[in-house]
């Protein structure tokens, strides 16, 4: 992405971009490396699917389906529920083909891929027919695929709105990078643990905009009792952890943006849980939070950033499963000076 950046700038100008699609594209590519060991970028199969995950997300949000709030009214959502079986089935076509032509070049294949140890431990097991396995592989990938990609892309969106309007911060975080790295190599991944600040802005952009605002809705296996309120096994459980991170009662000014809340380690400290908690907390957290590092700390590295305007970037979000940008964000960017040698050999 970085390099595609590069070559769609001027050397000395500013030109506008609009960066939801290629941090999304960038999200979409990562996972489909590691999962089938190929870049689809281009690809038609590509472009559908980061549709799908999208239109996904805007039906699955838990407060887009009447009948999950009162049940005698679950009739009126049937348009959802035929829409998300169509869905499905157009998700399910298209892994299936990846996956039949995974199986026919996986002999001349040197790199080992997720897809590839999955099937191999299909073949190895005999008990095991295809169908059953596909029932396994298909959704385990679109489950990779749905929560790995919207998530670490709108929070790398969202950090980069914060910073615009907040062009101290920006500074902050860039002088940071320049101190740590300097301007000779790109930013690495073991870059992360020595940038202390920009681990700041991602935790508070967080805070702001959790990827999952409540989380993924919950079913109590049991009955319970939950601060007072008696809850009825098989109830579904919502948190609100885009609430709980605004609680005036736990954070000072919680509407504003300061990355600075979290530098000390006895201050307001780590109250948040944009990740979830207990055992079915986020297991994708150590690979999220590394990406969003890596692109948001490169960004940083390599480009002046600003606003298209005069006026602050419009922070209004969308709905669904995840916490979009009402619009994708648009900014100016140009090469930094100090970085064009090394831009220039990517
Ligand atoms: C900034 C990035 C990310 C954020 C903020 C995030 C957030 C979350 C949240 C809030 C949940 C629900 C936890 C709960 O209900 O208690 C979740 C679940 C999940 N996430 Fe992530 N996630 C991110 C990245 C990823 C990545 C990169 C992957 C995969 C490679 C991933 C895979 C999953 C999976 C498979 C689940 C379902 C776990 C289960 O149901 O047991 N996530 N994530």
């Amino acid at each position: 992405m970085i390099s595609t950046l590069f070559h769609e700038c001027s050397d000395k100008e500013s030109s506008k971009v609009e960066l939801k699609s290629k941090l999304f594209g960038l999200a979409m590519n990562n996972m489909m490396r590691m999962i089938f060991g190929k870049d689809l970028a281009g690809s038609e199969g590509a472009g559908s699917f980061r549709e799908m995950v999208k239109e996904a997300h805007s039906l699955l949000g838990a407060s887009t389906s009447l009948g999950d709030f009162i049940p005698f009214l679950g009739w009126t959502d049937w348009k959802a529920r035929r829409t998300i079986l169509r869905l499905a089935r157009r998700r399910d076509e298209f892994l299936q083909s990846l996956i039949d032509e995974h199986i026919r070049k996986m002999k001349e294949m040197e790199e080992k891929t997720m897809i590839g140890v999955l099937l191999e431990l299909q073949n190895s097991d005999r008990q095991s027919n295809n169908d059953e396995d596909s029932m396994i592989i298909k959704p385990l990938i679109i489950g990779l695929l749905q929560a790995g990609t919207d998530t670490s892309s709108d929070t790398v969106e969202w950090a980069m709105s914060l910073l615009l309007n907040n062009p101290d911060k920006l500074k902050k975080a860039r002088d940071e990078i320049d101190a740590c790295i300097g301007n000779d190599r790109l930013l690495q991944e073991t870059d992360l643990p020595n940038l202390p600040y920009l681990q700041c802005v991602i935790t508070e952009t967080l805070r702001l905009y959790p990827a999952a605002p409540l989380l993924v809705p919950h079913e109590s296996a049991e009955e319970c009792t939950v601060g007072g309120y008696h809850i009825p096994r098989g109830t579904m459980l919502l948190v609100n952890a885009y609430a709980i991170h605004r609680d005036p009662e736990t954070w000072a000014e919680p509407e504003r943006f300061e990355p600075e809340r979290f530098e000390d380690p006895k201050g307001e400290g780590n109250k948040t849980l944009p990740f979830g908690m207990g055992r079915r907390r986020c297991p994708g957290e150590g690979l999220g939070v590394r990406v969003v590092g890596i692109v948001l700390g490169t960004m940083i590295q390599c480009f002046e950033w600003e606003r298209v305007g005069e006026e602050e970037v419009d922070m209004t979000e969308g709905s669904g499963l995840t916490l979009p940008r009402a619009k994708p964000l648009e900014a100016m960017y140009r090469p930094r000076e100090s970085m064009l040698s090394v831009l220039s050999r990517l």
